[in-house]
């Protein structure tokens, strides 16, 4: 199994890119004796506003062939946190390689998010995309602690 984030935009230094690293940090030390691999991040260049076509072509080119593809997206399902880890694991079982596409300032190509296996939303309010960064490697790290047993999801 593989998990990627392809997003649009790049975080250099800032809070958005502390908590993103800080929540994958913590993801991978959860996740490793849980058989869930690290988070790889792929990052497209935004600034010269190509387009959602253009931009959809990139982040394709960097979703593993054959893996589950996990649009993130307001009009989506809203999935609870147990329900979230829930099909990580059965993804992890199924050696399901599975990569989370986030879209930039004019979201995702609407071919894009039509080829997804799943569409999520964090809720029906729109995002900054770099907090939706955040949000994601958060609820990612949340699922591995439901996975593991552990304290940190009280709900
Ligand atoms: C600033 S938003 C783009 C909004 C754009 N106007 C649209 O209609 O999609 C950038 C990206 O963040 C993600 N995003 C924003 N709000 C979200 C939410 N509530 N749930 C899930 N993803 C969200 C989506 O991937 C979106 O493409």
């Amino acid at each position: 199994m593989r998990i990627d984030i392809a997003a649009v935009g790049r975080l250099k230094t800032g809070p958005e890119a502390a908590l993103v690293a800080d929540y994958l940090q913590r993801f991978a030390r959860t996740g490793r004796s849980l058989g869930l691999p690290a988070v790889s991040m792929t990052e497209i260049d935004d600034r010269r506003a190509v387009g959602t076509a253009a931009e959809a072509e990139l982040l394709s080119r960097a979703i593993p062939a054959g893996a589950v593809l996990v649009a993130m997206d307001e009009r989506g399902d809203q999935p609870g946190s147990p329900d979230f880890a829930a099909r990580l694991a059965g993804w992890r079982d199924q050696a399901r390689d599975v990569c989370f596409v986030i879209g930039g300032a004019d979201g995702l190509d609407p071919g894009l998010r039509a080829r997804a296996d799943w569409q999520i939303s964090l809720g029906r309010m729109v995002w900054p995309h770099l907090l939706v960064r955040v949000m994601l490697a958060e609820q990612l790290y949340r699922a591995a602690t439901i996975l593991a047993g552990s304290p940190y999801h009280r709900a």
